[in-house]
């Protein structure tokens, strides 16, 4: 399984041009069975401007996606988009399937207050694994990351491919590098983290997206500008370090 990751640079404001590089990008793409974008990719942080740019449960840009999804035959991980639900707004995760249906949506659990999204987003309530080419996935959102019970169930539920969708800023790169690399040995999963490149608001994102295998290892890793990275994913890796380090087996939930 072929996973392409976009680290886009993102177009603050503009989710019209954001659509354009999008299928600008998935176009470009030969090969891939996956492909993987950022959080927010339509508008970035442009928080105050929700009400006017963020679409009515997110239609305009799922109907986008599922065109391109059809259009190229892939599934897509549709990173984060801002969406508006009776007059709330959420940082949702769209994932399409290369039928163009949707096959599972998450609204960010954890709110993250360094860039204000308490202050203009309404957290989700509930997350869990969905699947695609007929393996079991999870996503999560940025944030998110820094609260390792959330990769653990995913995991527990069988989730062999964890997704970070990130816009995670240039200053805190040393903890998002190493709480992928935890989460993917912890889990035994593998993690593919897009996060995004630019500038919005006067925060630089850090790139540095990448694609770790079971073990921690790298597979693929990006600069910190606008760059695609591709992996191939083998899910048998994982039941094969799973057996030769049986954390699952050695587990004491009873305990704590
Ligand atoms: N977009 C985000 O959730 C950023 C998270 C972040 O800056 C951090 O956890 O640090």
């Amino acid at each position: 399984m072929r996973i392409a990751l976009y680290q886009m640079e993102v177009v603050p404001g503009r989710p019209d041009l954001a659509m354009e590089k999008v299928a600008s990008w998935l176009r470009g793409l030969e090969g891939i069975d996956i492909a993987v974008l950022p959080e927010m990719w339509n508008t970035s942080y442009e928080l105050e401007r929700l009400g006017e740019l963020a679409d009515e449960k997110g239609r305009r840009e799922i109907d986008f996606l599922k065109g391109l999804a059809q259009e190229k035959g892939i599934h897509i991980v549709g990173g984060s988009m801002a969406v508006s639900e009776e007059e709330k707004h959420f940082n949702r995760s769209v994932i399409v399937n290369k039928q163009g249906e949707v096959a599972y949506q998450y609204d960010k659990i954890h709110l993250v207050p360094m860039l204000d999204e308490p202050r203009y987003l309404s957290a989700g309530e509930q997350f869990k694994t969905f699947e695609l080419a007929g393996e079991k996935m999870g996503v999560i959102i940025c944030y998110d990351l820094r609260f390792p019970e959330l990769t653990r169930r995913l995991a527990l539920e069988g989730a062999e491919i964890i997704y970070v969708v990130a816009e995670w800023p240039e200053e805190r790169m040393d903890h998002f590098t190493a709480l992928l690399k935890a989460r993917a040995i912890e889990n035994q999963c593998y993690i593919a983290a897009c996060n995004a490149a630019g500038e919005c608001n006067g925060t630089v994102f850090g790139g540095q997206s990448m694609i770790i295998e079971p073990t921690g290892q790298v597979l693929a890793a990006a600069s910190q500008k606008e760059e695609t990275i591709i992996a191939d994913i083998d899910i048998e890796r994982s039941t094969a370090i799973r057996q030769a380090i049986p954390v699952f087996e050695s587990r004491r939930p009873e305990l704590y």
